[in-house]
């Protein structure tokens, strides 16, 4: 057995190779240990394999070599739903609902995976934790806003209580107000407990609320620190953000 509970990484990734085919890997070799409580930012330029990594966590991305592990126990080849039923929940940045079914058949959908007693009061928690996906459950959930899609997803990925969360761009699509509304709900859920860990685009916004930052580029761990240290750092936003090259990684470029 690992250490307690205190000491113990809620995950850990150690020389994690993976990618989609087995002789082209894309990420290429990352040691990350993500301790409980943090809510980490994943940032990098566009292709830098943001996405593969945490799909590749997911298990959704093939793992050429590597391990990851959740809270001390190795998941690095779990399929994905037994890791979602372990307590790791994934909201991938599309396709993280389901639109032709309502509010409602979409929490009953992800709480499949749990134990038949448990999922009514599962479903009723997540009502109360998002009163507004309760005000009106037999919507579906296509007819949903943008930021109210990315709470049905989240709703979803919460169902089996995890205390670790991966999002992949939750922001992607949404206006700065939306933006600001699902950057606090995922504070809120840090807050709780929960373990969050971020892809994002949306640098400045994301490195207010998370407490360290890591910057993934060419596959590999290139900086990574405390995110109020990296918000005024200009030679590190220049260098590993994109700044100047592209605009929608630009620090600050989304904020008003
Ligand atoms: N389904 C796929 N099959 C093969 N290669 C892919 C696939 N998806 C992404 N890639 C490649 O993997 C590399 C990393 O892409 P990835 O989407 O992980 O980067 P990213 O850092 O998330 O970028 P972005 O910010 O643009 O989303 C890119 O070269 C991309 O072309």
């Amino acid at each position: 057995m690992s250490g307690s509970a205190s000491t113990t990484p809620a995950l850990e990734m150690r020389a994690l190779v993976a990618g989609y085919e087995p002789d082209l890997p894309i990420v290429r070799g990352v040691n990350l240990s993500v301790a409980p409580g943090e809510l980490l930012v994943l940032l990098g330029p566009n292709g830098a394999g943001k996405s593969t990594l945490v799909k590749a966590i997911a298990g959704v991305v093939p793992i050429h070599s590597g391990s990851v592990t959740l809270a001390g126990r190795d998941i690095t080849h779990v399929p994905a739903h037994r890791k979602i039923a372990q307590g790791l929940a994934f909201v991938p940045q599309t396709e993280n609902i389901f639109a032709t079914l309502s509010i409602h058949e979409n929490l009953q959908l992800a709480a499949a995976v749990l134990p038949k007693q448990l999922r009514a009061d599962r479903i009723k928690a997540l009502y109360e934790r998002f009163p507004d996906l309760a005000t009106a459950p037999s919507r579906l959930a296509g007819a949903l806003s943008g930021g109210q899609r990315q709470m049905l997803a989240v709703a979803r990925a919460l169902i089996v209580d995890p205390p670790v969360v991966i999002l992949d761009e939750p922001s992607a699509g949404l206006s700065p107000k939306i933006v600001s509304e699902v950057f606090e709900m995922l504070q809120q859920i840090n807050a709780a407990g929960v373990t969050v860990i971020l892809v994002e685009q949306n640098v400045k916004a994301a490195l207010k609320i998370a407490s360290r930052a890591v910057i993934l580029v060419e596959g590999q761990i290139r900086h990574e620190g405390a995110a109020a240290s990296l918000l005024d750092d200009p030679i590190v936003a220049k260098l590993y953000l994109g700044t100047g090259h592209a605009q929608n990684h630009s620090v600050g470029a989304e904020q008003p």
